[in-house]
């Protein structure tokens, strides 16, 4: 990427800050009850996993963010992902562009991806976990047209497809575990989730950042929510991911711990709760030193999902806080924005907000004095 050109600088505003503040009480969750025998049998097991819950229930309502540890993903399965992903970023520029995304072909190599019209300081390799995957040929809602993605696979490293394919079955069964615990701590029945999942638009993303010569002024990926159900993220050792702590909307970061998954709620489970959980910003920086890696496994519904708030968590006192939309819709729309820079800010679940932040506002205070 070389030298810093003009559209990877962040406004002031946005930068990140020279010191570095750890997110210090961000929930660890072990999650062997569910990946290992339980020593007093299956009835200890009933009884723990209730604890298990409102532990989950408790880090998607103050954090949004949460690591697990014991989460059943065999360390060699990751480990062969991320060895032949940096086998793939060494390659010269040329020969990773022969698999370069572009408007139509949205998977495989890209080495431009804007957040918020801001480029970011990365390059990626995409990939479906299921494929082909059908997804709307636009954002436009009055095409009907839909696509096909299917996955480009680089000639080198050979072994990239097998490690991705196997991988993406790993974190598919934990996916649906976090899935379920999910609905259980929304005193929902387990399995209400998985209808929307069974044709998923689940996509895994290999991230790249190079050393940046001024980590100062830009970011490997800015401020932004991610547009799913779930993000089950595998981050190395260099750190640089942070999250604005839900308490005081600090730039907090997330220390790297050996073998665990940062998982955090995405927009639709924002969506699908009304707000009972919350999808929370985050932001990658970048340092001058090391590369990073990172993979951010995408849990993602069906195309043609209208994503609104569940009946079952809404009445009369708390109506549903947003109008249903489409998700393919809202992934392709999104699709476009990161692949080059626009002049309108791309779409986001707020645009879907039934009540505005400032009615919701109006309304407190007029309780209050009421
Ligand atoms: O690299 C990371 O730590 C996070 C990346 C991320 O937030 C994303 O790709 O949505
Ligand atoms: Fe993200």
């Amino acid at each position: 990427m070389g030298a810093l050109d003009q559209a990877f600088i962040q406004a002031q505003e946005h930068r990140p800050k020279g010191t570095t503040t750890y997110a210090q009480g961000i929930p660890l969750i072990d999650l062997s009850l569910l990946t290992s025998p339980h020593p007093d049998g299956d009835d200890q097991k009933t009884t723990s996993i209730d604890g298990l819950v409102s532990e989950i229930g408790n880090a998607c309502k103050n954090w949004g963010f949460f690591q697990v540890v014991n989460h059943g993903v065999a360390l060699e399965k990751r480990q062969r992902v991320e060895d032949s992903a940096r086998r793939f970023f060494g390659l010269p520029l040329e020969e990773k562009r022969k698999i370069r995304r572009t408007e139509k072909q949205v998977l495989g190599y890209f080495d431009t991806e804007h957040t918020k019209n801001v480029r970011d300081w990365k390059e990626v390799f995409d990939f479906v976990a299921k494929d082909p995957n059908i997804i709307p040929a636009s954002p436009d809602p009055d095409d009907k047209e839909l696509i096909e993605l299917h996955n480009v696979w680089p000639q080198y490293p050979p072994e990239l497809k097998d490690a991705c394919e196997e991988y993406v079955k790993e974190m598919e069964k934990l996916a649906y575990k976090l899935l379920e615990l999910i609905a259980l701590s929304l005193g929902l029945p387990t399995n209400r989730f998985h209808n929307f999942f069974r044709e998923q638009t689940t996509f895994v993303r290999l991230n790249h950042y190079p050393p940046c010569p001024a980590p100062d002024l830009a970011l490997g990926v800015g401020r932004h929510k991610d547009g799913g159900a779930l993000t089950i993220l595998f981050q190395d050792d260099v750190g640089g991911l942070q999250v604005k702590r839900k308490s005081d909307g600090e730039w907090v970061t997330v220390k790297p711990t050996p073998d665990a998954y940062i998982i955090n709620v995405g927009d639709i489970i924002q969506v699908w709760s009304n707000e009972a959980y919350e999808s929370v910003e985050h932001r990658v920086m970048v340092n001058s030193e090391k590369e990073r890696y990172s993979i951010p496994y995408f849990f993602n519904p069906a195309h043609y999902t209208m994503v609104e708030p569940l009946e079952e968590l809404t009445n009369e006192k708390s109506p549903p806080k947003y109008k249903a939309y489409n998700w393919g819709k809202f992934l392709s729309n999104r699709k476009l924005s990161n692949f080059k820079k626009l002049n309108v800010e791309n779409i986001q679940i707020s645009h879907f907000r039934i009540i505005s932040e400032l009615a919701d506002k109006l309304d407190g205070a007029l309780s209050v004095t009421n």
